[in-house]
């Protein structure tokens, strides 16, 4: 018996689609996730990633038995996700970036109490459970606030603490940081690197932020029309799409002259050349390599490193294959 926490075989969803002409009502039928091939393993960290619209929601949905297969097998915690639907909720967490599995109008702590009375955890069980996550998501200030009245970081993490309540080997988070602050975001990658180091939970996870893949995942995969382009390590994906990053300099003075510092590119300037912006290939040099080469041209005042925009990654690995 297969001892992987996901596996699918040929897994594809098909939706039909009704188009409407100047006169008739076309029916088609899209491929919303094509022939899948996935195997993830008790522990990995993966993150799911592609464009609007590329698959990755109707995956979960079949991952945890919401949607059934068209064709194909699926598999989680090796267990039939449609048939089994009851005794996976015992061994998988999902969060919904998008939806609450809260109850709005109470408080936080009665969702925990509901939601362990579900899972049939034992009384002493649950409390110890609820009184760690609260301790390490940091929930203490607002477990007796109504759902509805917590900020969406608050909320955040109390969906996390609901999720993981019962010591789930699955995690799957559905864009879990869409909207938070960077403190907030900061804080819940903490809070799940965390987790899996100590439980050794497996996590997949799909976001539009290249900054949760940087911190909590070691396997990427990159779809694009239901099929995987990209299965590897973020290291792999960096040499596949390029490693660009981009420091924007705020200079004491204006200053125009950066070009041919060796690897970068020299990107635009704003507020009357008082602020700069220039590209550099981490895969050949480094950020302070760069820094020392402008430094000796003009004295700097502050810097910034953007992260990669995910969008960008995903366009350059399809561009890649095409
Ligand atoms: N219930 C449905 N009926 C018809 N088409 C659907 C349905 N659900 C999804 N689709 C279509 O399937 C494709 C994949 O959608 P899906 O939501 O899985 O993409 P996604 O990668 O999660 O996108 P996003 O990043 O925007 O959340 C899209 O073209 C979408 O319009």
């Amino acid at each position: 018996m297969s001892d992987a926490v996901i596996e699918t075989d040929c897994l594809t969803r098909k939706f039909a689609v009704r188009g409407k002409g100047r006169k008739v009502v076309t029916r088609t039928t899209m491929c919303a996730v094509d022939n899948l091939q996935l195997r993830v393993s008790p522990g990995e960290s993966v993150g799911y990633i592609g464009a609007n619209g590329a698959g990755k929601s109707t995956t979960i949905k079949m991952l945890v038995g919401i949607l059934v297969p068209t064709s194909g097998t699926v598999r989680t915690c090796g267990l039939d996700p449609h048939r089994q639907r009851r005794q996976l909720a015992a061994r998988v967490g999902v969060v919904f970036g998008q939806r609450s599995q809260l109850w709005w109008d109470l408080p936080v702590r009665e969702s925990f109490e509901i939601l362990a009375a579900i899972h049939r955890l034992p009384a002493a069980d649950a409390s110890a459970r609820t009184a760690e996550l609260t301790e390490q998501l940091e929930l203490g200030d607002f477990v007796a606030t109504p759902v509805r009245q917590l900020s969406l970081g608050q909320r955040m993490r109390a969906e996390v603490a609901a999720a993981l309540l019962h010591r789930p080997r699955l995690v799957i988070l559905d864009e879990p940081t869409i909207g938070l602050d960077v403190l907030s975001k900061q804080r819940l990658r903490e809070f799940l690197v965390t987790e899996r180091l100590s439980h050794g939970t497996t996590l997949l996870l799909t976001t539009h932020d290249m900054g949760d893949i940087e911190r909590l995942c070691e396997r990427v995969l990159v779809v694009d029309h239901g099929s995987t382009v990209y299965d590897g390590s973020l290291n792999g994906l960096a040499q596949t799409a390029g490693s660009d990053r981009i420091l924007v300099l705020d200079f004491v003075e204006a200053t125009t002259d950066l070009t041919g510092i060796p690897h970068t590119k020299h990107l635009g300037s704003e507020v009357g050349g008082a602020r700069q912006r220039l590209s550099f290939d981490s895969e050949n040099t480094t950020a302070a390599m760069v820094l020392a080469a402008v430094g000796e041209r003009a004295e700097l005042r502050d810097l910034t490193i953007e992260e990669p925009d995910i969008e960008d990654v995903v366009r350059r690995i399809y561009q890649a294959r095409r």
